[in-house]
């Protein structure tokens, strides 16, 4: 089985001689691992760690790590070399000419981009370490999608470096630990190795969330020897029933679990519920020999104890994307709620060990759908917006929706029907009209839950529907809806432009239009609407030109179209009048970072969303526009989970409070009395990403915050 490891025992291992002692002992050496192992060591001879231990350490721990969950020969050389290439001068050809092509795609895959030898891939505006990671990022995955093992070298890779993290400076621990509970621990889900997902959230979630992670570690302590009893005495009632009903000893096995520490945190802060309420706190496993035995054992379970009917979930009958079967129930035994999971000896090492599974005992584990990995190939995205994309996909709790015809959908929680449509096919979202969710009427956008039929209804033509874009979960939906989009957009942008211009000249559209095609600039008049420097440039040129017509030198000589910038709340502006007031119109209302545009009348800037009906006619009106925008230090949304004094005028003091701080409030939910004195209030805000530290720093000095996360992340939705 895969747990031939123990997790401390890799932690503790800072020599070469125990790595190799550990690698020997999960896999037999031939000659090209030995090889392999000397070639590493050679190549790393002169390097160190920064905990202070040779380099060469680190690859034979992964290596062992490979060899322990997969046993897969290629992918335990390339685990030795996958460094290599990277921090030494032994290139890929070598490798290839030496271990051959098999082991020489895998070291490609997982080398890092070589920042000089790409450095005309990096936009000069960018954030250069962000765009090499991305780049490194998306060339794992497309070698990834030709080879799998690349992913799964990868993942060992990181548990390593997860596992020494303590000798990096706290800024970089947390880095690596955000990115790998937001970007590895869900690739280890998606591939269904459980074994490794487990230990890479848990290992994360000590360096982001510091002190949950004690508070949980904390409950799990003190209650630890109640926890065994109950367990202990539950597993023996059940062996109990089944050796009555036939089940030989020996044939079965009987394990405990808790539930994982990060998993607490989650479940807790979905849910805003305690420790004690999360139900699969614990649980038993049942294995047992085949399929049909499982039913048997879930009726014997029943008829004994009473079962949560709520809680059943059968992924024997119904397997999750990443391959997981088990029949899940939980049941009360006395005074305790305890899940009982049931599945085969087969299904429990695809549960573990997922699509490892097939290397270790090449059977089950490659039924897995890895269809997430096609999608994960944005077309036409810039670097930065693919590993946001990236990231959104693979860190989403997913829910299974079906088709009419019981084709199960595995989409992200919040997902919409149209969300649904577009992961039906293209074809399907883009002339998605309306849908039917459980034979009842709802709206494209309607949020989906677990278990919803969904039947989509689709019009003749295409139907755009731009100002969706931001309603839709998938990054799927998402592109699609912006391709189809991006025309009009562009349109948009070019009518724009010239009111903008309009807007500053005082001249009539005709004229700035001809101006703009005799100088080859009107193609390029959506420029002017999304570029302020753009929008400067063409005016510098349109009065050098007219001074270059003698007749006007005098009256132009000293013209200037100075544009001055205002800002008013997180909207900047630039006019060459007075500009009073920002006034947000009714018909559309933009969230911050929606596409905007602005229109200029009694001396107050109106600003719309850019797909707004009423801004498309004012457009057609040829009404004076101005350059808008967002602030230009980034916006986010904010979800925080507080708990209150239950005390009259608690509320508004906390709202003014936070209205003094700087923060935009967008919703506020109180939720049902948590204790006698305290009560739980869920809000939803806005806030620049400079300040959020700040804020958040002084929200807990007066408040206790139960949850706190950045939803433009979409991270998972806790
Ligand atoms: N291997 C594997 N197990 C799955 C998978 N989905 C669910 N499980 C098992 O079921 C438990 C409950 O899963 P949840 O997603 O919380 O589902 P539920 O509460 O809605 O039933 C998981 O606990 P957990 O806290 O997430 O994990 P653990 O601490 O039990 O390992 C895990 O034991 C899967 O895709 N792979």
């Amino acid at each position: 089985m895969a747990n031939n490891f123990d997790i401390n025992q890799i932690r503790a291992i800072r020599d070469i001689e125990s790595a190799t002692a550990l690698l020997h002992e999960n896999i037999p050496f031939d000659e090209q691992i030995e090889d392999a192992l000397l070639f590493s060591k050679d190549a790393h001879a002169h390097q160190t760690r920064k905990s202070g231990e040779p380099y060469v350490v680190h690859p034979i721990l992964v290596a062992a790590l490979v060899a322990s969950i997969t046993g897969d020969r290629a992918m335990v050389i390339a685990a030795l070399l996958h460094d290599v290439v990277e921090d030494t001068p032994n290139t890929i050809e070598a490798v290839e000419l030496r271990y051959g092509s098999d082991v020489a795609h895998l070291v490609h895959g997982l080398t890092k981009i070589d920042l000089i030898r790409d450095k005309e891939l990096i936009p000069s505006h960018s954030d250069e370490k962000l765009v090499v990671s991305a780049l490194t990022f998306r060339k794992m995955l497309l070698a990834s999608i030709k080879d799998i093992r690349v992913l799964v070298v990868k993942l060992c890779d990181r548990l390593h470096n997860m596992l020494t993290l303590d000798s990096l400076p706290p800024a970089k621990q947390r880095r690596i630990a955000e990115e790998t509970l937001v970007v590895y621990a869900p690739i280890a889900h998606r591939l269904g190795i459980s074994y490794i997902k487990n230990f890479l959230e848990d290992l994360s979630f000590s360096y982001v969330f510091a002190e949950e992670k004690k508070r949980i570690d904390d409950y799990l302590k003190v209650n630890y020897h109640d926890i065994e009893l109950r367990l202990n005495g539950f597993r023996q009632k059940i062996a109990k029933l089944m050796e009555r009903q036939g089940i030989i000893p020996g044939s079965y096995e009987i394990l405990s679990r808790i539930k994982h520490d990060y998993s607490i945190y989650l479940k807790m802060q979905r849910k805003g519920i305690s420790i004690d309420e999360v139900l699969d706190l614990l649980a038993i496993r049942v294995l047992v020999n085949d399929p049909t035995q499982c039913y048997s054992v879930l009726g014997l379970v029943h008829l004994h104890f009473q079962p949560l009917t709520s809680r059943f979930k059968d992924y024997i009958a119904i397997p999750k994307e990443n391959g997981y079967q088990t029949l899940h129930t939980t049941v009360f035994d006395d005074t305790s709620i305890i899940e009982v999971q049931i599945r085969t000896f087969e299904m429990h090492k695809t549960a573990e060990l997922g699509v490892a599974a097939h290397w270790k005992y090449k059977s089950g584990g490659n039924n897995i759908n890895l269809d997430w990995l096609q999608n994960l190939q944005y077309q036409e995205e810039s670097i930065e917006d693919f590993y946001e994309l990236a990231k959104t996909d693979l860190y989403s709790e997913d829910i299974s929706v079906f088709s009419p015809k019981g084709k199960p959908y595995t989409l992200p929680r919040g997902a919409t029907a149209l969300d649904f449509a577009y992961a039906v096919h293209t074809e399907i979202g883009d002339r998605a009209e309306s849908c039917l969710v459980n034979k009842e009427s709802k709206s494209l956008l309607a949020e989906l839950h677990n278990g919803d039929i969904v039947r989509i209804m689709t019009a003749e033509e295409k139907l755009l529907r731009c100002s969706w874009m931001d309603a839709v979960k998938t990054s799927r939906a998402k592109q699609h809806i912006r391709i189809n989009c991006r025309h009009r957009i562009r349109d948009i942008d070019s009518r724009s432009g010239l009111l903008i211009m309009r807007g500053v000249m005082q001249l009539n559209v005709t004229r700035i239009r001809e101006w703009m095609r005799e100088h080859n600039r009107l193609q390029n008049a959506w420029m002017i609407a999304r570029d302020v420097d753009y929008l400067r440039e063409v005016l510098h040129h349109y009065l050098k030109d007219l001074r270059s017509h003698k007749k006007f030198g005098a009256f132009l000589a000293s013209h200037r179209f100075k544009l001055k910038l205002y800002r008013f709340g997180s909207i900047e502006l630039f006019s060459n009048h007075t500009i009073s007031d920002v006034v947000f119109d009714f018909c559309c209302h933009p969230k911050a970072g929606d596409e905007i545009v602005g229109f200029v009348s009694n001396g107050k800037a109106h600003i719309h969303h850019k797909m707004c009906q009423h801004a498309a006619t004012l457009i057609e009106d040829e009404e004076p526009m101005l350059f808008v925008r967002w602030k230009q230090e980034s916006i986010f949304h904010y979800h925080m989970i507080v708990s209150m004094h239950n005390a009259k005028g608690a509320l508004a003091d906390f709202l003014t409070f936070l209205a003094k701080l700087g923060a935009e409030i967008v919703s506020i939910e109180l939720g049902k009395e948590r204790q006698e004195h305290q009560q739980l209030c869920e809000l939803e805000f806005q806030s620049s990403e400079a300040d959020i530290n700040r804020l958040r720093a002084k929200i807990e000095q007066k408040i206790h915050i139960i949850q706190f996360i950045r939803t433009d992340d979409a991270y998972r939705s806790v």
